[in-house]
């Protein structure tokens, strides 16, 4: 199929800045810029919007015929070492599961590239997640721009906390991460061109009918395709306009967002159909979504009573089919969380908001920490760990299990450490034997108070006097198993869909019988 991006009308060139966050600014050039090479989705360097080419395609896909945008950071280094970059990228792509055709090219931090290594090995097994958390010295730490509240919004944090030695202190904290950001960006401004948008519509083929939501990375619309009448979501994306300001321009995180989104193709996944631009100058972006009537975190405000049993089970299982799309294809959300689920009145839950997610190599490299909503948060992150992978997302998972079971949050911490807190005095205090290396997380010096046992049995009991929700054994198995402390330990998406408590009555509901609810204002 033939699509509306196959002619080039604009070139973007992003000048990336020299602060710390992820942020291009975007500036419109006369000038095509010729693609290049492939790369793994990742940090800085090349983008390539490309939809998939057939619905019928159901794995992963990439494929350039319909959008294409070409990011390209040509930062000093990238010059130098372009033939040793596409060397290693060679290896790389030989080595990962993911199909070169579906990551054509992606944003790639040099710098990961360079000390990328030849021998990574894709692991075979269904934990090979864990089996490569093997440190790689002198690595870099991946730089986000885009970090997290506690509850529900995703904005920045306005206050963070170090757990040093016995206490707490803000600036510590602050200071260590920041020093990683900091080292991770070229000290000079670096200057890129890419192709975008190739041939996209204008925003103006489009009614905005309403104004659904405003994130911290865009203004979602509900809107009508004036050309197919079809009712669909527009994602504005928000450009940092303050030119004195260090962030300045197009967010790198949406550039990742829009080109995870356009590259997946999955029933659990928001469809993004394409991109358009429009607004002043032409400059202003927009993802074009399918539009779902309801967010799990607006719909449990507003519902009267928990989601049952069933239904709990129908929306865990497209939850985690979702998830074992990503996670099989080397992306971690890590901003799982209610507001992130769409639901439709058809029964279908579709997650959306890949401005945190990233598409990850193995052995796991360092991370920020500073990702997932706090309430969402996994214990490792909490306590400073930089190596992780697709473990944080089953956490996420497991108290947004918890959250429509019983329809409240299940950790609503204030603070990171109100967080672990929380956590602790349900799950109990980890200690070395349960949690080999917990000891030696950077932040796990701090004094916690001591809780021997495990609580969250009372909190999802087996039997209500008072009628109130229950959890089977096997139901109660799967939560415990999400709610591991040690990320090794707790059960992966494929344990989690395999798990007994999805094939015991009440079985799950048909997505048909779902309930519907009307329409959000
Ligand atoms: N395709 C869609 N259909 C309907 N509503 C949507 C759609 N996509 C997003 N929304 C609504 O808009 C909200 C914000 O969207 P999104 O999370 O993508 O924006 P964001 O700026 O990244 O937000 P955040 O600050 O939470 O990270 C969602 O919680 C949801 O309520």
């Amino acid at each position: 199929m033939k699509s509306t991006f196959t002619s080039l009308t604009t070139n973007v060139t992003l000048t990336r800045k020299t602060s710390s966050k992820d942020q291009v600014n975007v500036v419109m050039s006369p000038e095509p810029v010729e693609a290049q090479g492939p790369g793994i989705l990742n940090q800085d360097v090349d983008l390539t919007f490309a939809r998939k080419t057939s619905s019928k395609d159901q794995g992963p896909v990439m494929s350039q015929e319909l959008g294409e945008a070409q990011l390209r950071g040509v930062h000093p280094v990238d010059e130098l070492e372009e033939g040793q970059l596409e060397e290693e990228q060679k290896v790389k792509q030989e080595a990962s599961p993911v199909k070169k055709s579906r990551w054509e090219t992606g944003l790639t931090s040099h710098k990961e590239e360079l000390i990328s290594h030849a021998d990574d090995v894709v692991p075979k097994t269904s934990r090979w997640n864990r089996s490569s958390l093997s440190p790689e010295c002198g690595e870099l730490v991946v730089s986000e721009e885009r970090q997290c509240n506690s509850s529900g919004s995703g904005s920045r944090h306005q206050s963070v906390e170090k757990l040093s030695g016995n206490e707490y202190s803000d600036n510590e904290y602050f200071s260590s991460d920041h020093d990683e950001l900091e080292a991770e960006e070229p000290a000079s401004p670096a200057q890129g061109g890419m192709n975008m948008l190739l041939g996209s519509r204008s925003v103006n083929g489009f009614q905005k009918l309403n104004k659904i939501n405003e994130g911290t990375y865009g203004i979602v619309y509900r809107a009508r395709d004036e050309k197919t009448k079809e009712i669909v979501a527009l994602k504005k994306i928000k450009m940092k306009e303050d030119k004195y300001e260090e962030e300045y321009g197009f967010p790198l995180t949406s550039l990742r967002e829009i080109n995870i989104l356009l590259s997946c193709n999955h029933p659990s996944i928001v469809n993004v159909k394409e991109v358009v631009v429009g607004g002043r100058n032409d400059s202003d972006v927009y993802m074009v979504m399918e539009h779902l009537e309801h967010d799990l975190k607006g719909l449990m405000e507003r519902k009267k009573q928990p989601f049952s049993t069933s239904e709990v089970k129908c929306l865990m299982l497209q939850l985690l089919e979702g998830v074992h799309y990503l996670h099989t294809n080397w992306i971690i959300h890590r901003d799982l969380k209610p507001s992130n689920l769409l639901m439709n009145n058809s029964g279908e839950l579709k997650i959306c908001d890949f401005g945190m997610a990233r598409q990850y190599g193995s052995p796991i490299k360092p991370y920020t920490q500073m990702v997932i909503t706090q309430w969402y948060r996994p214990p490792e992150l909490l306590l400073g760990a930089k190596q992780y992978s697709t473990a944080v997302d089953m956490w996420s998972i497991g108290c947004i299990m918890a959250e429509l079971l019983s329809q409240k949050p299940l950790f609503p911490g204030k603070t990171e450490l109100d967080q672990l807190q929380k956590i602790f005095a349900v799950l109990g205090t980890p200690t070395e034997s349960i949690w080999p290396g917990f000891s030696s997380l950077p932040n796990a010096k701090a004094k916690f108070p001591t809780q021997s046992y495990n609580l969250l049995r009372k909190k999802f009991p087996a039997i209500s006097f008072v009628g109130g929700q229950i959890l089977s054994e096997r139901g109660f198995d799967l939560l415990n198993g999400l709610l591991t402390l040690d990320p090794e330990k707790r059960l992966t998406v494929e344990e989690a869909l395999n798990h007994s408590w999805f094939h015991e009555v009440p079985l799950p509901k048909s997505q048909d019988f779902m309930p519907t609810f009307p329409p959000r204002r």
